[in-house]
């Protein structure tokens, strides 16, 4: 059993609702939006993989069918082995997810934050974790600050923590680091490795491919909603040229040969 299976999953998203002066003029209704084809691959239990791509490849929407927020339109989406939509709520329990948009609310502090979340999973008298965490993300003597006091930065921490308190085994992260100093990144990879190192599996998108070149074994790279590469890092770059995973990000983007190949 995988940490995360996904069979051909596609998605298509239904178009605007068409505007009254549209149907006065008659005009063809709009096609949905198809932002993944057929997408396929498999993260082992303990992996450290990177969900690369360019803006607009469907990155989120694939860790959003991964988080039960949207619903495929064809294909199957597991986590250790629940169907995300049969078996939404073990599969949920099993996923960690750190969205890429600082969503929060501005009424509570950092703990009450943390204990909410924790209620979510049923999880009383969790501070003894919910403690460990802020410790490893640099949090601690913000742990009464209520949250709209804290900068971006501070929220993206808090972020990170929500994902963790029920201590997923997989762990997911959308662009984690976009925006953020170099102490936050530091800190972040510091103790999402070591989190690594004790057997939790990591998917990672980002746009910093240096980033994704350090930590992650394996990656897929994902070009208009379907894969382009799959393959461990080093094969990657070994096969496809260049100095480093960013050159090699380029060469696949830009040349159509990679279009829905598959390692
Ligand atoms: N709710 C939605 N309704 C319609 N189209 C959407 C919706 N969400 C995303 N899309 C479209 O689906 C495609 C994939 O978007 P998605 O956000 O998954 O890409 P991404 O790889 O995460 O991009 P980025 O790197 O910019 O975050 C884009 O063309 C986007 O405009």
């Amino acid at each position: 059993m995988s940490a995360i299976n996904l069979e051909n999953i596609s998605k298509i998203y239904a178009p605007a609702p068409i505007s009254l002066g549209a149907r006065l003029r008659r005009q063809p209704p709009q096609p949905g939006h198809q932002a993944l084809s057929n997408v396929s691959f498999t993260v082992e239990h303990g992996e450290f993989f990177g969900l690369l791509g360019p803006n607009g490849a469907g990155k989120t929407t694939l860790i959003s069918i991964l988080a039960g927020l949207a619903s495929a339109s064809s294909g199957r989406a597991r986590v250790c082995g629940y169907d995300v939509q049969t078996d939404f709520r073990q599969s949920r329990r099993a996923l960690g997810v750190v969205p890429q948009e600082l969503v929060y609310d501005p009424f509570f502090t950092v703990r009450e934050t943390l204990r909410i979340q924790s209620g979510y999973f049923g999880l009383r008298n969790n501070d003894d974790w919910i403690d460990e965490i802020l410790f490893n993300l640099g949090l601690s003597d913000k742990a009464e600050s209520n949250m709209r006091a804290l900068s971006g930065g501070m929220k993206r921490r808090v972020l990170v923590a929500q994902a963790l308190v029920h201590r997923p085994p997989v762990i997911i992260l959308d662009e984690p680091t976009a925006g953020v100093d170099v102490d936050l990144r530091r800190t972040l990879w510091a103790f999402i490795s070591r989190l690594n190192k004790e057997g939790h599996t990591i998917l990672l998108t980002t746009h910093y491919l240096e980033e994704a070149e350090a930590l992650c074994r394996r990656v897929a790279m994902l070009k208009q909603g379907r894969i382009a590469a799959l393959d461990t890092t080093q094969a990657l770059m070994a096969r496809v040229g260049g100095a480093d995973l960013e050159d090699a990000f380029v060469r696949i983007m830009h040349d159509d040969e990679f279009l829905g190949v598959t390692a």
